[in-house]
């Protein structure tokens, strides 16, 4: 029966050799999130409990700085995303200021001097995020019926385009100030989220914003556009967003497992020919996709029906029919 909290999937299973009936067990269950929600949960991950701990509570220390400190990180210009600080604020209605970093291994990226152990624990994080999402490519490509290397082969596995941001979200001050990320859905293959205890993270599902609930220890795992095309909708990008809360500072860390620009994007054969059904969207270049993100984002339409997201590439019924 459909229900109306996101599941926690513990992948346990996965981190220790045999137990066959324990993986297709929890492969199962993530084929279903991936279907109804877009949205779950996983536990034992994989992922230190301890370092999660501190990269929150170091992003935290990060942002209790004054401005001016804070903005001596200012991003690099030129680089797509721009890795840094970034406030918001200063520039929309979003209530969050975060500080993105690359791959370490781009060599690109800019620490802060305060606190000092901020950028280190984010780079020790980054490669147990890659680590994970590796894990749940293999588990999602698996629960499409793809081959299990099928997502990290159709990257090339080229992990050179994922990043990682710590966010804040202010606390509300008015009432009026509860936006801190508007709804959206995430452009690229899989995100992972982990949050303080305060939430405000919300899925929508029927029309129904739905909390995603903090859990001690647990990874939030969306599905991204990517997915949602390559499979013809039988995964779903889901839109969410992030809600302030009163007198509470909210702080996430959000991996982004990200496909390379110039990857072509187009439901796989196996969801259209192969089974006599029309494909949703028309193909496109990855990066011209993202490139019409960012530009969305940063000079938004005046109607916000115009503004850019996956439907742009639909194929419409009427189309089909053609
Ligand atoms: O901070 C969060 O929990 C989610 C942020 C988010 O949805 C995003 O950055 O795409
Ligand atoms: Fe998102």
């Amino acid at each position: 029966m459909a229900s109306s909290t996101t599941p926690t999937i513990d992948l346990e299973p996965f981190l220790r050799d045999g137990d066959e009936d324990a993986k297709k067990k929890a492969t199962e269950e993530i084929r279903q999130a991936c279907s109804e929600f877009g949205f779950f949960q996983v536990v034992n991950h994989g992922v230190p409990l301890d370092l999660m701990a501190r990269a929150i509570d170091l992003s935290m220390e990060f942002f209790n700085n004054p401005m001016e400190e804070k903005k001596k990180s200012l991003l690099k210009p030129g680089l797509s995303p721009p890795p840094g600080y970034v406030n918001f604020q200063d520039f929309s209605n979003d209530g969050n200021e975060h500080f993105l970093i690359l791959s370490p291994s781009s060599g690109l990226n800019i620490y802060p001097e305060n606190p000092p152990e901020f950028g280190n624990a984010l780079e020790e994080i980054f490669p147990n995020l890659v680590e994970l999402s590796w894990l749940m490519e293999r588990i999602v490509s698996i629960s499409l019926g793809l081959a299990p290397n099928f997502l990290t082969e159709y990257n090339n596995d080229d992990r050179s385009c994922d990043f990682l941001k710590a966010v804040h979200y202010f606390p509300i001050e008015k009432a009026d100030q509860i936006n801190g990320t508007p709804a959206h859905k995430d452009a690229n293959c899989l995100t992972f989220i982990f949050q303080n205890e305060v939430g405000g993270l919300e899925v929508l599902k029927n029309e129904q914003w739905i909390p995603i609930l903090p859990a001690k220890g647990a990874i939030v795992v969306n599905i991204g556009d990517v997915i949602q095309v390559l499979s013809n909708d039988k995964f779903k990008s889901a839109s969410h967003r992030v809600i302030r809360q009163k007198g509470k500072s909210r702080c996430s860390i959000v991996f982004f497992d990200n496909l390379h620009g110039d990857k072509w994007i187009e439901p796989l054969p196996k969801f259209t020919t192969e089974i006599g059904e029309s494909p949703k969207y028309r193909g496109f270049m990855y990066k011209e996709y993202l490139q019409l993100r960012v530009k969305n984002k940063l000079d938004p339409p005046a109607r916000p029906e115009d503004d850019i997201n996956i439907t742009h590439y639909s194929i419409s019924t009427q189309d089909q029919g053609n």
